[in-house]
C-alpha cells in the first residue's frame, strides 16, 4: 500500500481563495482586515517565514504592517510597541514572531497582545477559551492540521489519536482540537514510555517534535492519517540544505494511508489559517455587522 499525499500547498491556496474573497465583501463594507508582524532581529528562518506571510497577506487583499527590530530590542520595548498596536483601528491582527531574543520575555510580550488581536491564538485567554469549549482564535499551525485531517476523513469521532510533541504552540492546541472533535486523544513527548507502541496505536498521528525523520516507517499503524508538523533544515546527500519533517516519509509510505509531506504540507497551511484568523478579527471587531467569520469548513 502507497500512502495518498496529503497535498497542503493546493488545500492552503483554496483556503487563500476564500480568505481573499471574503477580504473583498468586507471591503465594500469599508473594512480592510490588517496584520501586523512584528520580527526581532535576523534570524534567516524568520526572515524567511515573515517575508512569506506578507507577501500572502497582500496577494489575498489584506494590509499588512512590517515592524523589524533589532536584536537588541527589550523587553519594556517590545510591550509599548504591542500597546501601540492594540489601540491602532487599522490593526485586527498582531503576530510576534517567535523565538524572541534570549534576554526578552515572551510570555510578558504575548501577554500584552489584546486576545482580540491574538491572530496566533497564544494568549491564556484564547487557550482557555479553546480548552472550555468556547468560540476563541486557535493557533495557526494546529488548527491547519486540522483541516488537513478534514480532507482526508470528517469521521473523526472516537478515532483513536496521538499528538507527539506538548508545546504550547502546537502539541497542546492539536490535543484540544482532536478532542473537540471527539477523538481519544493521547498526548506524547519526551518522557514517553514506549512511544513506538504507543503511535502503532493512532489512526491519526501528529508529529511535532522537531527531530528529524524521529519517527519511524514501522511506528506507524496500517492506513493512519499522518500529519507531520516538524521543519528540520538538514544537509542532504548533495551537501545542499534541504528540509525534513519529524517522520521519515519514504518508510512511512508504505505503512500510512495519508501523509503530509515536508515541505508542501502543514507549512502553507499555517500562514493561510494565519490570514483567516486576521479576516475574522476583522469580522469580530465590527460584531454581529459584517456576516459569518470564515469557517474551517466549506
Ligand atoms: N509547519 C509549521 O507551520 C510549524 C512547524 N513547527 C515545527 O514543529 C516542530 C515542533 O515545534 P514546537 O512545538 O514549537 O517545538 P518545541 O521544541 O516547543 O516542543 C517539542 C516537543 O516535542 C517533544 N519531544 C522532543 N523530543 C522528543 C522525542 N525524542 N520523543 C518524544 N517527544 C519529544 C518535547 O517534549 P518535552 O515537552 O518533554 O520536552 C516537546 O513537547 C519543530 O520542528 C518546528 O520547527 C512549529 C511551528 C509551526
Ligand atoms: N508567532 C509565531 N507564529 C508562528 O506561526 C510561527 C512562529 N511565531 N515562529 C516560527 C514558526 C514556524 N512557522 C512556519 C510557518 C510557515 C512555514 C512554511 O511555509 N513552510 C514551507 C517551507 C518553507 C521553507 O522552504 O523554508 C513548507 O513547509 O512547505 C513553516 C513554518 C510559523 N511559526
Amino acid at each position: 500500500m502507497t500512502a495518498t499525499l496529503i497535498d497542503g500547498r493546493a488545500v492552503a491556496e483554496r483556503l487563500r481563495e476564500r480568505v481573499a474573497a471574503r477580504t473583498a465583501e468586507l471591503a465594500r463594507h469599508g473594512v480592510i482586515p490588517g496584520l501586523a508582524v512584528v520580527l526581532v532581529g535576523e534570524d534567516p528562518a524568520s526572515q524567511v517565514y515573515v517575508g512569506s506571510k506578507t507577501k500572502q497577506a497582500a496577494a489575498a487583499g489584506l494590509k499588512h504592517f512590517d515592524h523589524r527590530l533589532p536584536a537588541s530590542t527589550g523587553t519594556s520595548e517590545l510591550i509599548a510597541l504591542v500597546e501601540q498596536l492594540n489601540g491602532r483601528a487599522d490593526v485586527h491582527g498582531i503576530l510576534v514572531q517567535l523565538p524572541l531574543p534570549a534576554g526578552v520575555d515572551s510570555a510578558a510580550v504575548l501577554a500584552a497582545i489584546d486576545p482580540a488581536k491574538d491572530v496566533d491564538g497564544f494568549h491564556a485567554v484564547n487557550a482557555g477559551r479553546l480548552a472550555l469549549g468556547q468560540d476563541a482564535t486557535v493557533p495557526c499551525t494546529p488548527l491547519g492540521c486540522l483541516i488537513l485531517i478534514r480532507e482526508v476523513t470528517r469521521d473523526l469521532a472516537g478515532k483513536r489519536a496521538v499528538v507527539v510533541g506538548r508545546s504550547n504552540i502546537v502539541g497542546k492546541p492539536m490535543a484540544q482540537l482532536l478532542l473537540q472533535n471527539d477523538c481519544t486523544v493521547t498526548i506524547a513527548h519526551s518522557r514517553t514510555r514506549d512511544l513506538p507502541q504507543l503511535c502503532r496505536e493512532a489512526e491519526i498521528l501528529v508529529a511535532a517534535i522537531g527531530r528529524p525523520k524521529a519517527i519511524a516507517g514501522d511506528w506507524i499503524r496500517p492506513g493512519a492519517i499522518v500529519i507531520d508538523v516538524g521543519i528540520n533544515r538538514t544537509v542532504g546527500a548533495d551537501g545542499k540544505s534541504k528540509l525534513v519533517g519529524d517522520v521519515d516519509f519514504d518508510a512511512a509510505l508504505s505503512h500510512a494511508g495519508a501523509i503530509t509531506p515536508v515541505p508542501g504540507g502543514v507549512g502553507p497551511m499555517t500562514i493561510a489559517c494565519l490570514l483567516m484568523n486576521t479576516v475574522n478579527a476583522a469580522i469580530r471587531s465590527r460584531a454581529g455587522t459584517l456576516g459569518p467569520l470564515i469557517g474551517v469548513s466549506q
